[in-house]
């Protein structure tokens, strides 16, 4: 095994902060300005290491071969209905950015709508959020480049296929929504904020406004209609299904939300701010709009409902008339959306057990009318309009693309049809298993982890074994298709394993919350235990097993290697949060403080400082730490890359030169991208192929044909 003479970086001795009495060290403070000559050279020396490294594995252009051809399989989305039209997103298989094709009727011929495929030759401008218009007449498309957060919005003609003049500039976190006049357009935009806004700089997003933009004309002739004494609010807009209310939901952080509403006028003229009427002014919970009839809204909502529930808050008699519950919280399963389709039906989809499930229930009376019968796997995605009598949902799983159906609702039938089954290349999934099992963790805690891997499988112990987890923000991991996992479980002949740690929201409100704030631990703890258990059960060994994580789930991977680096491999750390102390001072860090805290409060200083991966490198008792890849990129400005520049840099420091330690330590930092949203298909085979390198090389690992 080799030695790696990393990159010496400079160590500022002098930056030293207190907090709250307690001095802590900053020596690579520097690190944290993208711009600096200093900052460039670094990620340079850096990947001057790195690539070699990857590079030098043998099986190189097999991994590349594998993870493209089994990549290339045609990928649908469900059909979308607007004006008289239905429009599809397509990609035959490689494509860096999916096509929006549009057709008169369903077994029409479709051709091309929009290529963003155009906007640049490297596929790096990507199709964001997008709008049409009530009519189906003009589209509103939200275009980000390089994988920044950063959007500009333009607008199409639908019938000519031309762009009008206009571009909506320094728009981020922002709705898109359209008055039922088909002119007006509500946005939100950081217009204020001076200096670079291109997704490469760290500065604090902050005084975000709702505009209201009249089509055909130029930005500067916008109206500000929504502004907050509060400069750290997100404005979520909704205008209305009905077209007469704008339903304004203002967001501080990543968990509840406030509503206020603003009824237009008859003429829908809009010449100065909104007149907002208050209706939750408390971050209590979250809410979120599903429907109106009239002035009865129906909200999803977690308030007194840990596992959600809708309510019914009639907007012209908000304190008077009590708020009801139309659908109520189910005692187990979570209410993960609601839709309302074919007038006065409810579509509900709730997650059971980290599975979904699919019913419809009556508007009026919440009545269920109907049950889909959903395999183990996740509805990924539901399309129609309230009016109309067609809607079209997909399903996905494991060892399952994309299946469209579509729903026709006639004569009080509900008729469910397969509308389009995906195939992949020579991909049989009948060579493997799902298996969910639900392990003890720390605490004794059951917690779900579902296990993908080939048939008839010896437990020798001896399987390469890939184990991922996230764990924060509510949000839940759920089945999903994936081909680079299926190439680890295929051509590594290996163990893929996700675990359903706490923080998410596979339980609801319960299972967030035992993740968040000084109860993160439990995070850190459910995925080591996870990584025991799946060794305990002789599906692998440590020093085959690697753990993978990104974002928030980076910060999972590189808290677990600081805390037992003898339970892995190899660990992979995707545009990770790294500095616990520092990460709301950038971009839109302020936010996570919802799921985090700040190390601005005394007490949530030390239970943040206590895990902070930056400020928790140490020495192994014994061992050393797993052969570990970081991976970022220059456009991040989610996550922005100072995390990851700072976290190996101490790493090297503090352990690359120990002598025990001959597992490698790098980092991979990509150009002309971000987040990973919007990341062109290219560079997404390449960084599955570089991380599964690293994996194999580091490992040991043989891939078979
Ligand atoms: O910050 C988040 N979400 C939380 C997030 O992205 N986190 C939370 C921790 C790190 C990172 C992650 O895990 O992806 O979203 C901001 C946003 C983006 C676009 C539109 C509206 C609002």
């Amino acid at each position: 095994t080799m030695s790696f003479n990393y990159p010496k970086a400079r160590r500022d001795e002098t930056v030293v902060d207190d907090y709250f009495g307690v001095n802590v060290a900053d020596p690579y403070r520097w690190l944290e300005d993208p711009d600096s000559e200093e900052t460039k050279s670094f990620v340079d020396a850096q990947n001057e290491i790195t690539k070699p490294y990857l590079d030098g594995c043998i099986y190189k252009d097999k991994i590349k071969d594998k993870v493209t051809e089994l990549w290339n399989y045609p990928k649908y989305s469900v059909p979308f209905r607007h004006g008289n039209k239905y429009y599809q997103y397509r990609n035959t298989g490689l494509q860096n950015q999916s096509l929006i094709f549009v057709q008169k009727d369903l077994d029409d011929e479709a051709e091309v709508f929009l290529d963003p495929n155009k906007f640049s030759g490297d596929g790096t401008v990507a199709l964001s959020k997008t709008a049409f218009t009530e009519d189906g007449n003009t589209f509103a498309y939200g275009l980000s480049n390089s994988g920044s957060d950063w959007l500009e919005i333009k607008f199409k003609d639908v019938k000519t296929g031309d762009d009008y003049n206009e571009t909506l500039k320094r728009v981020k976190y922002s709705p898109m929504t359209w008055m039922h006049d088909n002119i007006g357009f509500f946005y939100g935009a950081y217009l204020d904020q001076t200096g670079k806004a291109d997704g490469s700089e760290t500065t604090s997003s902050d005084n975000q406004k709702l505009y209201y933009h009249t089509l055909g004309t130029d930005q500067s002739q916008d109206i500000v209609v929504v502004e907050f004494e509060d400069s750290q609010l997100r404005i979520g807009a909704t205008v209305s299904h009905c077209g007469e209310y704008l339903v304004i939901t203002p967001t501080k952080g990543c968990k509840n939300n406030l509503v206020y509403f603003a009824k237009f006028s008859a003429d829908n003229k809009i010449i100065k701010k909104l007149e907002l009427t208050p209706v939750v002014t408390e971050f209590v919970a979250d809410y979120e709009y599903v429907h109106n009839i009239g002035s009865k809204f129906f909200f999803r909502t977690n308030k007194d409902a840990a596992n959600y529930k809708i309510i019914a808050i009639d907007f012209n008699d908000i304190n008077g008339t009590p708020w009801t519950d139309l659908l109520p919280e189910h005692s187990k399963d979570v209410l993960d959306w609601a839709h309302v389709i074919n007038t006065n039906m409810l579509v509900a989809c709730h997650l059971v057990d980290v599975k979904n499930t699919l019913v419809i229930h009556d508007l009026e009376t919440g009545k269920k009318l109907h049950d889909f019968k959903v395999d183990l796997g996740t509805i990924s995605a539901i399309s129609g309009k309230y009016y109309h009598q067609q809607m079209f949902y997909s399903f996905s799983s494991f060892l399952t693309p994309n299946i469209i159906h579509k729903v026709d609702f006639k004569e009080g039938r509900i008729i469910d049809t397969v509308f389009y089954k995906t195939k992949v290349g020579d991909f049989d999934p009948s060579l493997f298993e799902i298996k969910q099992v639900f392990y003890k963790s720390k605490d004794d805690i059951e917690i779900p982890m579902f296990i993908i891997h080939k048939k008839n499988l010896q437990k020798d112990g001896q399987k390469p074994c890939l184990l991922y987890g996230y764990g924060g923000f509510n949000i839940s991991l759920t089945p999903g298709f994936s081909t680079s996992r299926l190439v680890f479980i295929r051509n590594f002949d290996g163990i893929f394993a996700t675990a359903n740690i706490r923080g998410g929201g596979e339980y609801g409100d319960r299972w967030h919350n035992g993740g968040r704030f000084e109860k993160k631990q439990n995070c850190f703890d459910d995925f080591q235990w996870a990584a025991k258990y799946l060794v305990k059960e002789n599906y692998t060994s440590v020093d085959k097993l690697s753990i993978m994580g990104g974002s928030n789930g980076g910060l999972l991977v590189a808290a677990c290697i600081n805390q037992a680096p003898e339970l892995f491999g190899a660990a992979i750390c995707q545009v990770g949060v790294l500095d616990m102390l520092r990460y709301h001072k950038f971009t839109i860090g302020y936010a996570w403080t919802t799921d985090y805290g700040c190390s601005d409060v005394k007490d949530q200083f030390e239970y943040l400082y206590k895990y902070s991966p930056l400020h928790n490198i140490k020495e192994p008792r014994e061992g050393q730490y797993p052969a570990t890849l970081l991976l970022t990129a220059d456009h991040d400005d989610r996550v922005v890359p100072l995390h990851s520049f700072k976290f190996i840099a101490e790493l090297q420091n503090k352990i690359g030169s120990l002598s025990q330690q001959k597992n490698p330590l790098m980092i991979r930092v990509e150009t002309k991208a971000g987040h990973g949203g919007g990341k062109p298909t290219s560079k997404l085979i390449d960084e599955v192929t570089d991380y599964f390198c690293f994996i194999s090389r580091a490992l040991g690992l043989k891939f078979l044909d």
